[in-house]
């Protein structure tokens, strides 16, 4: 087995009484992509949620057990300082319509109160650009709108962003799910050039998609983390009756 960067023991989530992630035990393995998949409902967003602490901010959200990246629980941090080394990116690209380019990919700095220098922001515009494979699109346009872009340019845009702050770990919440197949296709790419330098989580219905780049996959049904495997074994020789009836299209 690969090393782990985030390991979650007996992890429940709640919304008011209602138990969500019924007690998830998961090693995600550092500097892959693993794919978190399963019906409608079962619970993958609020898996993701928990990693950068979003859940607890939802009104009732509640998390028990314990989530560890490295050797530190992240429970325990400040959630700012758990959102600096976990970033998260959402379905529709959701970059902030009132800021330029530029300023959209060292908004966290910003919100955080991190003061740059201009070498040092251009510095880090434009790594974060070229990382998410962006820059050649954009470089000569920095100053207008991110929503002046395309979709597609709009969540790469929100991908550097999330790396500007050089996260160890980068959640995506189907990502692709608003894009047309170039654009996917692209988002794709993107995601196995980064597995080199930040550890991948990411929400998908599309079974093709985690087929073509997930290293691992994590298949949850009603809460419950049934079954977690390299992809292509996973998806080959499933074991829980219930991840092939889901891989073969059973569940809709
Ligand atoms: N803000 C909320 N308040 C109360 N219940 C919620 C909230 N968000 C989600 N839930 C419930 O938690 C359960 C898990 O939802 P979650 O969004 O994590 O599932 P999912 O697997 O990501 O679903 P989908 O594939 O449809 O996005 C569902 O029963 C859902 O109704």
């Amino acid at each position: 087995m690969e090393s782990s960067i985030l390991v979650t023991e007996n992890l429940k989530a709640y919304y008011g009484d209602h138990l969500v992630l019924k007690g998830v035990n998961l090693e995600v393995p550092r500097l892959k992509i693993t794919a978190i998949m399963g019906p409608s409902g079962c619970g993958k967003t609020t898996l993701l949620r928990c990693f950068n602490r979003l859940h607890e901010l939802s009104p009732e959200g509640r998390i028990e057990g314990r989530i560890w990246l490295g050797d530190t629980d992240i429970l325990s941090l400040d959630p700012i300082m758990v959102r600096r080394r976990i970033g998260m990116v959402f379905q529709r690209p959701n970059p902030f319509p009132t800021m330029s380019i530029y300023d959209n990919v060292i908004a966290g700095y910003k919100l955080n109160g991190m003061k740059l220098s201009r070498i040092e922001a251009d510095e880090i515009v434009e790594q974060a650009l070229r990382s998410a494979a962006l820059w050649d699109e954009v470089k000569d346009i920095l100053h207008r709108k991110g929503t002046f872009l395309s979709g597609g340019q709009q969540q790469r845009l929100c991908i550097a962003r999330a790396l500007a702050m050089k996260p160890e770990v980068l959640l995506l919440d189907e990502p692709t799910s608003a894009l047309d197949p170039k654009a996917t296709a692209r988002i794709e790419e993107l995601l196995v050039s980064l597995k080199e330098r930040v550890t991948i989580m990411i929400v998908t219905h599309n079974i093709g998609q985690a087929g073509r780049i997930a290293d691992y996959t994590a298949f949850l049904y009603l809460g419950e983390l049934v079954e977690f495997g390299p992809t292509e074994r996973l998806f080959t020789a499933p074991r829980d009756r219930r991840t092939e009836e889901y891989l073969s299209g059973k569940f809709g």
